[in-house]
């Protein structure tokens, strides 16, 4: 028999579910209402389960939509990458020898005053103090090792001073045993423990401690871009979300440093919540290694489980077997371990064998090939397109990045913009663009940014089409056909701002949903324009 909910407040039998969080009762929109203040605090939409595989991981209590906000919350510690050019401790952002003055009291060179008082900075200052000699530093060109303690360090001031922080760090997993003679371990224990109990002269704090730091640090900070260079910061609850390569959440920062996770698409009560842990347009094989390497585990997403990747064949090669218009893929791309790299793959159409050492050779010769494309140079994305076509599955994602670049430069790349490129090239963005959404919507479903941007030029390659053709005055042309673009160009346009909505103003993406909304503006004018002209809509 299941249980009677009782309300939160009163304990009598209650029936009106909190709508946040869906689990939480009220008998009444009174007591919902008294209650608020101090259930906002909890009212998450999902709980937070254990499984021996996952490990810790989080729940949806009740169905999402795409949008729908899961969390946000501060940085409960955040500092500079491990490897850094000088910046400042007080706010993140990468210094020079003009905007850089040295902290009064420590020397570590700062932006700001406001930066040298902020609270951030209160860990590495009071150690620097404690030492007795300030930090030097002049050179700002270059990665400084002195920045690889600073994050570790602001755990440690925790550890001995904030037991509240301290606590929630703590409870981190940290992979301590798995990393034990890993070369990476091996480094840390030279450049970041052997460095702070000789630099600091900090001899209290055990190397073991340190070293779970470092471990803690590397499983669970991630990368925020709202400065350049980006830092890295540790979230509370964020550090709960497993990884999936076909995540369901979409991840992003506001400017003020918080941590702001929505779903990325419908989610039904009872099912997992994923963001991916790295770049989900990476292939198979490189996103399994470097999940690995720095999460230790072999991700057995659904994504993972499908070598053509929901059908995208998105890490195929072209069958090189005469005649054969098929794509060869490896039988599975699961295995946990690196062996990977010794198994044939085979034709999905002919069954050929192709043999490891020939994958590797193609792969490698691809890969070489577009390391070399001088960047911003849409000419040589082109070639790289036209040759490597001889060889991969068109979604294949060397393909695919070099594809997301030209959909970007194509109208960018000279003066004038989109008015001055050809009618071919026009076509070819237009093409680029819709391909490239639709494998994202596929492969990567939640990453807002990529769809944002990708529907932001193809709203604009439109409504210039539009344009073109509209003013043309040839057979499918004039008002109607303008109408039709600038329908179908808002469209997208849209959608972008969707996409985007939730990018911080500090970051490329967050100016172009400016830039949308003025867009918006502009085309719903010049709607009604064409519209008035037209005497009547056309569609
Ligand atoms: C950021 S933590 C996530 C929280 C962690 N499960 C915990 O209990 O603290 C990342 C770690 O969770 C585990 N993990 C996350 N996603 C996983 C997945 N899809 N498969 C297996 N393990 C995963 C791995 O141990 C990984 O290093």
């Amino acid at each position: 028999m299941s249980e009677v909910a009782k309300c939160a407040v009163c304990q009598k039998p209650a029936q009106q579910k909190c709508s946040g969080c869906h689990l939480v009762y009220y008998c009444s929109k009174e007591h919902q209402k008294d209650n608020w203040k101090l259930h906002k605090i909890d009212c998450k939409p999902f709980k937070i389960s254990n499984d021996p595989n996952v490990g810790r991981h989080l729940i949806a209590t009740r169905n999402l939509k795409p949008g729908d906000v899961i969390l946000k919350e501060p940085p409960i510690v955040w500092g500079p990458s491990q490897v850094t050019i000088p910046v400042c401790l007080g706010c993140g952002k990468g210094l020079n020898a003009k905007t850089s003055k040295p902290c009064q009291k420590c020397g570590w060179p700062m932006c700001s005053e406001i930066c040298q008082n902020s609270p951030s900075h209160i860990p590495e200052c009071s150690y620097t103090v404690n030492r007795g000699d300030k930090v030097n530093i002049s050179v700002f060109d270059i990665p400084n090792p002195s920045y690889q303690c600073i994050t570790v360090l602001r755990c440690l001031h925790s550890k001995q001073f904030l037991s509240n922080v301290w606590k929630k760090i703590d409870a981190l997993e940290s992979h301590c045993e798995a990393r034990k003679g890993t070369d990476k371990y091996e480094q840390e224990k030279i450049t970041v423990v052997a460095f702070i109990k000789r630099f600091f002269k900090l001899d209290s704090f055990e190397d073991e401690d340190i070293l779970r730091i470092c471990g803690i640090i590397m499983v669970n900070a991630h990368e925020v871009p709202l400065t350049d260079p980006p830092y890295v910061a540790i979230f509370n609850t964020t550090s709960m979300f497993e990884h999936s390569c076909h995540a369901n959440c979409s991840k992003t920062f506001t400017a003020n440093g918080h941590v702001l996770i929505t779903a990325g698409v419908d989610i039904k009560k009872g099912e997992h919540l994923s963001i991916c842990y790295t770049d989900p347009l990476w292939g198979t094989a490189n996103r399994r290694h470097h999940l690995q390497q720095t999460k230790f585990f072999w991700c057995s997403c659904s994504r993972c489980q499908d070598v053509t990747e929901f059908g995208t064949n998105f890490s195929a090669l072209k069958c090189p077997k005469k005649d054969c218009k098929g794509y060869a893929l490896p039988k599975t791309f699961k295995e946990d371990n690196l062996e990977l790299s010794d198994k044939s793959w085979f034709c999905t159409t002919c069954n050929y064998e192709v043999g490891a050492g020939e994958v590797g050779g193609i792969l490698q010769d691809c890969g070489t090939n577009l390391s070399g494309i001088r960047k911003g140079n849409s000419n040589a994305c082109k070639v790289f397109i036209s040759n490597s076509l001889k060889f991969l599955h068109p979604n294949h994602y060397y393909l695919t990045d070099v594809k997301f670049a030209l959909s970007q430069l194509l109208g960018q790349e000279f003066h004038g913009g989109l008015p001055k490129i050809s009618d071919e090239d026009l076509q070819l963005k237009i093409d680029i663009c819709r391909q490239l959404t639709e494998l994202a919507n596929k492969i990567a479903p939640a990453e807002n940014r990529i769809k944002g941007l990708l529907l932001f030029e193809l709203h604009a390659a439109i409504m210039e089409l539009g344009r073109r053709r509209g003013n043309s005055g040839t057979e499918e042309s004039g008002p109607d056909y303008l109408y039709t673009k600038l329908i179908d160009s808002k469209k997208y346009l849209v959608q972008s701002i969707e996409a985007l909505k939730n990018e911080s103003e500090v970051m490329p993406e967050g100016q172009i949903c400016i830039q949308a909304r003025r867009n918006l503006k502009d085309i719903d004018v010049l709607l009604k324009t064409v519209y008035n002209a037209i005497g009547s809509s056309p569609i």
